[in-house]
């Protein structure tokens, strides 16, 4: 029996698609790999023709689009030596005035998963931004199967809803209308183009930023001003990426996806080395960098609230919990739920928990989804 296994972890730049063989009782994978190169960091090179100190998305993402498309026909899921291993995303291109996809109300919009850590971070930014009337959302059901995220058509389940303008019944079938010879993975979040029928990008880290700019001329000037990429931090929060991505987003699939012992124990021991870190930064602070709420703070976050919920557990990220561990974290994490309404309404931990346990058959056989433990940051 062949079953395609698909996960749910990327990079700021990457994402996953685990195609793996399951022969009795026995589990192959075969793995491809292809490194992309980071975005966004200050120093990349930008077409000065298209690119704004305020936007940060350039046309080099419009030149890489599709590059990759065709280049991962197979799943990755682990290298030899058992360490995690993702190819990139492949959709990257950018909203903005005088380019394919203009900025305008109601052109666009974004399909998400509730479980999926980089799609929350595109959700809470719309939401942070005051979008929602300039962006639909489509929420699909958690449960992958073997041809990826089902639309609440296609399973039924709470919260879950159908594809409102095709007749999708699942994500792949979005990415295919957009390319009928797109063969990489089927990823959320996407952000879709209703008038050219195309996926603008798949690249959370990208979808912030464009979110975090483009429509400012749309919304109020109260939500325009808001920037989670000011130019004076940029730096700092590039440098913060560096290691948070690898370590913590990125560290908690290395582990939970390793192959073998010893990837495992490296990738943890980098996960909870990188949160000793972070805790420090976070001592007596409300935000990550600076004074004020940035995307590192959003990008970091949708991890944190997953990880004593299903990192602690289903990736075996268990040597301490948030909770109890670590403070300042905690405090922060806290703060950020319960004082801004972009994180909280952007979490659905029944769709986290249902996601994770259900959708990794090569770590939970069972698909038995665990009763605890409770998402403590529900309690003040
Ligand atoms: N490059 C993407 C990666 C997103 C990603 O890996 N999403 C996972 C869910 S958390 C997914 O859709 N996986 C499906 C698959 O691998 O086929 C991003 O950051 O936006």
């Amino acid at each position: 029996m062949s079953v395609r296994l698909v996960t749910c972890w990327l990079k700021n730049s990457t994402l996953t698609l685990m195609q793996s063989r399951i022969a009795g009782a026995r589990l192959h994978a075969t793995y491809t790999h292809l490194n992309s190169p980071p975005l966004f960091t200050s120093s990349s090179p930008r077409s000065s023709k298209t690119s704004t100190p305020s936007n940060p998305i350039t046309t080099s993402m419009a030149s890489r689009d599709t590059s990759n498309q065709t280049a991962v026909t197979t799943a990755a899921l682990t290298n030899p030596d058992g360490t995690l291993k993702r190819p990139p995303s492949a959709f990257r291109n950018t909203i903005e005035k005088g380019g394919t996809h203009e900025p305008e109300k109601g052109r666009y919009h974004l399909y998400v998963s509730y479980a999926c850590p980089w799609a929350t971070r595109a959700l809470i930014t719309r939401r942070l931004k005051g979008l929602e009337d300039i962006i639909g959302v489509t929420v699909v059901s958690p449960r992958m199967d073997s041809d990826g995220w089902p639309f609440g058509s296609t399973d039924p389940f709470p919260g879950a809803e159908p594809d409102p303008f095709h007749d999708s019944k699942h994500v792949r079938d979005l990415y295919l209308r957009s390319n009928p010879e797109y063969s990489s993975r089927f990823t959320v979040p996407v952000l879709w183009d209703k008038k050219t029928e195309k996926v603008v990008n798949n690249e959370s880290a990208d979808i912030v930023r464009i979110l975090n700019t483009a429509f400012n001329d749309h919304i109020s000037p109260e939500k325009a001003k808001i920037d989670i990429y000011p130019e004076h931090l940029r730096a700092e929060i590039d440098a913060l990426h560096e290691w948070i991505y690898p370590n913590i987003n990125n560290g908690v699939y290395r582990a939970g996806m390793a192959g073998n012992q010893q990837a495992y124990e490296a990738a943890v021991k980098d996960v909870f080395s990188a949160l000793d870190k972070l805790e420090k930064t976070l001592e007596g602070k409300d935000y990550i960098v600076g004074n004020q709420l940035t995307e590192v703070d959003i990008r970091t976050w949708v991890t944190a609230v997953r990880f004593d919920v299903v990192y602690h557990g289903h990736f075996k990220c268990n040597i301490r919990n948030i909770r109890h561990g670590y403070p300042a974290i905690n405090a922060w994490m806290k703060k950020l739920y319960w004082t801004n309404p972009a994180f909280k309404e952007s979490t659905d931990f029944d769709h986290i928990k249902t996601h994770y346990y259900y959708s990794h058959p090569h770590i939970n056989p069972t698909r038995i989804v665990p009763s605890g433990p409770h998402p403590h940051i529900q309690t003040l």
